[in-house]
């Protein structure tokens, strides 16, 4: 057992014959942001459903402060954990306010209504997501990134002490990535939270998170420290692609060059 947030203990997950992880350990942090990488179909979706307690593991434990996710109750684990998936699955036509408050209800009483600690938390998140002026419209009426947003302000306002982002930011616009990027950053880093995210996007991962996993093959290939885990010899590893690693000193993080052919030597 150890004090991790959360925990993965020998996590194996099979998708009809497929085992898409095989026995996965691995532990996160309070004031520590981890991004997930790897390549399409590797897994990454799946772990992080698994550590949020919506899939079940075929074997193995997931554990959230020390405790099995699934001996928890659903509404204990939303007040402990938010997620922001992608937002191709809002159907109902609720206004954007209406489903940044749904990140209230697992603190709000059955039969009670919202307090004035619960708007203060919604008009915050949304101003942070910059959908104040949206707030009214219907969410199916908004745009692909406004929508994203609206989810992630619903995640903000969920206000756990553990955040997980599944490709959270993939349609967002570079100026909104990284204001709320950033402001998972801070919450991480002042307020001691754990956040992890699964990224496409490498370059955007190293501006932000303090370690990365990489998944290949149903396994943990390389984790550790960003500086020491993002290399061309990782990246070859697991995407066979070559490319280039700087050190930008402006932003003190890593960031990788690609090119169509390759690198060589
Ligand atoms: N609902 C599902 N039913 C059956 N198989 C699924 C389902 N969802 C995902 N899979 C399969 O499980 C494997 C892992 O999928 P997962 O979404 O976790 O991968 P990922 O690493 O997040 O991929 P991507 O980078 O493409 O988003 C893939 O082979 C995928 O085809």
């Amino acid at each position: 057992m150890t004090d991790s947030v959360l925990h993965m203990d020998g996590i194996s997950f099979r998708r009809g014959k497929r085992e898409v992880l095989k026995s996965i350990d691995a532990s996160f942090e309070q004031g520590l942001f981890y991004a997930i990488l790897g390549p399409n179909g590797v897994g990454k979706s799946t772990l992080v459903e698994i550590l949020a307690g919506h899939l079940e593991p075929d074997a193995g434990t997931a554990s959230l402060f020390g405790t099995p996710v699934n001996k928890i109750p659903a509404r204990k684990v939303a007040q402990a954990v938010a997620v922001v998936a992608q937002s191709h699955d809002v159907r109902f036509a609720f206004s954007v306010r209406d489903v940044v408050m749904m990140g209230r209800h697992p603190h709000i009483d059955r039969f009670g209504s919202p307090s004035e600690d619960d708007f203060r938390l919604v008009e915050e998140a949304m101003n942070v997501a910059d959908i104040l002026h949206l707030a009214d419209r219907p969410v199916t009426e908004v745009s692909g990134g406004e929508r994203q947003r609206t989810l992630f302000a619903r995640a903000l306002a969920q206000d756990t002490p553990v955040l997980i982002l599944d490709e959270a930011t993939s349609n967002l616009d570079m100026k909104h990535t990284l204001s709320l990027l950033s402001v998972v950053k801070e919450k991480v880093k002042r307020e001691n939270r754990c956040a992890v995210g699964v990224f496409q996007d490498i370059n955007t991962a190293a501006l932000f998170c303090d370690r990365f996993l990489f998944l290949k093959d149903g396994h943990v290939a390389v984790s550790g420290h960003v500086d020491e885990t993002l290399t061309p010899e990782t990246l070859w590893e697991v995407f066979g692609v070559k490319t280039r690693v700087m050190e930008d000193a402006s932003t003190n993080s890593r960031q990788v060059l690609f090119s169509p052919g390759g690198f060589h030597g």
